[in-house]
């Protein structure tokens, strides 16, 4: 086929895609208006939720499957992204809040998950991302919940202990890779900012290469690479896309300890989504610590109901000294009836126990 010849067929597709792609829409406005009906016959108030994580995963199964290529799956899904980002932004005005200023790790993993259509707003504390979800200001807020070198990401997990009226919808895994941002050379660096994720994340290389530098923590990789945009003698460890926001160089590039650096996120919003046969939930609970093997009568539920945990953490309770709140992520779903019947037993060896939600499993 000629040069011409294959401009104008791809030129045909083009037009049958762009109708496709609208019929895709006028149905998605169908399921919209469909999801509130059902919420107005059963008397609710309010919104549906227009994010549907356990619908995303079925159709991203369904069209890795349908793949033939020459496009890989991931090119495909990649599309598939943008598709549903504006059958989201179609349905309704959703808004996704997230640590900033924009560049952030935070803000990158947001847009790997909706796509280019909705809006984004940043905020300066984690706290700040989860009080105007509950506070409903955004539709869903985005936080970091872990990095697989440095750990638990404690801001999250101690505003999780107060509680807040906000559940867990999805998670989201994003490889980081961080990197030495500055105007100056390496030998003239006096003072480094970062996020204390980052830091722990970079420690070994820092020991090494500037040891006698002070390390500042802030709230986030991308205002660490705003100030030292803006001061002398400073650099930030931070993203390779904050370098072209706040026109610094990359002086040292993936300057983490481990490889494959990846930190899991998680997206909140007012309920978590229905089972998908491959869930898992995050609980928190305290346990009675003058009864010896609380904690082990506890856990020992799960391995009764053959349910693996996937994750555990502790951080102090904040009501009492030395009492501490316990995280567990364990694979299924709430309404999972195994899970619902581990949860009920469990309550026994558990002084309060919350389901924080629960969500589908994605691939890291
Ligand atoms: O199935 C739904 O609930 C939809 O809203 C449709 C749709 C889609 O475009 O396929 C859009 C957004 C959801 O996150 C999941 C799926």
């Amino acid at each position: 086929m000629d040069l011409d010849a294959a401009r104008g067929k791809i030129s045909e597709v083009d037009r049958k895609l762009v109708e496709l792609l609208n019929e895709r829409a006028r149905l998605s406005l169908s399921v919209g208006a469909a999801k509130r009906q059902s919420l107005k016959e059963q008397g609710a108030s309010g919104e549906p939720e227009v994010y549907v994580p356990a619908q995303e995963k079925r159709v991203f199964e369904k069209v890795r499957g349908l793949n033939q290529g020459p496009l890989s799956a991931d090119s495909v899904c990649a599309i598939y992204r943008e598709i549903m980002s504006a059958s989201i932004s179609l349905q309704s005005d959703v808004s996704v809040g997230y640590l900033g200023p924009p560049g952030t790790f935070s803000h990158q993993a947001a847009i790997k998950r909706f796509g280019d259509s909705l809006a984004y707003v940043p905020y300066p504390k984690i706290e700040d991302v989860i009080a105007a979800t509950e506070k409903e200001e955004i539709t869903y807020g985005l936080v970091p919940i872990e990095n697989s070198t440095f750990g638990a990401v404690v801001q999250t997990l101690d505003v999780f202990v107060n509680q807040p009226r906000v559940r867990i919808r999805a998670e989201v895994y994003l490889p980081v890779t961080q990197s030495l941002l500055s105007r100056y050379q390496l030998s003239a660096i006096r003072k480094v900012y970062s996020h204390p994720q980052a830091f722990g994340q970079s420690r070994q290389w820092l020991d090494q290469n500037l040891p006698n530098a002070s390390r500042i923590d802030v709230a986030s990789t991308a205002k660490a690479a705003e100030l030292a945009a803006a001061e002398n003698y400073t650099a930030a460890i931070s993203s390779e896309v904050c370098a072209s926001i706040y026109n610094l160089d990359v002086l040292a590039k993936d300057i983490t300890s481990t490889k494959d650096n990846t930190t899991r996120f998680f997206v909140l919003g007012q309920s978590s989504d229905t089972p998908t046969g491959d869930d898992k939930s995050l609980l928190m609970f305290t346990v009675d610590h003058r009864q010896p093997g609380a904690l082990c009568s506890a856990l020992d539920v799960f391995a009764k109901y053959k349910i693996n945990q996937t994750a555990i953490n502790s951080r102090p309770s904040l009501q009492r000294q030395w009492h501490y709140m316990f995280f567990v992520e364990i694979a299924g779903h709430e309404l999972d009836e195994c899970v619902a019947r581990a949860l009920t037993e469990i309550k026994e060896y558990c002084l309060d126990l919350v389901v924080l939600g629960s969500y589908p499993r994605q691939a890291y």
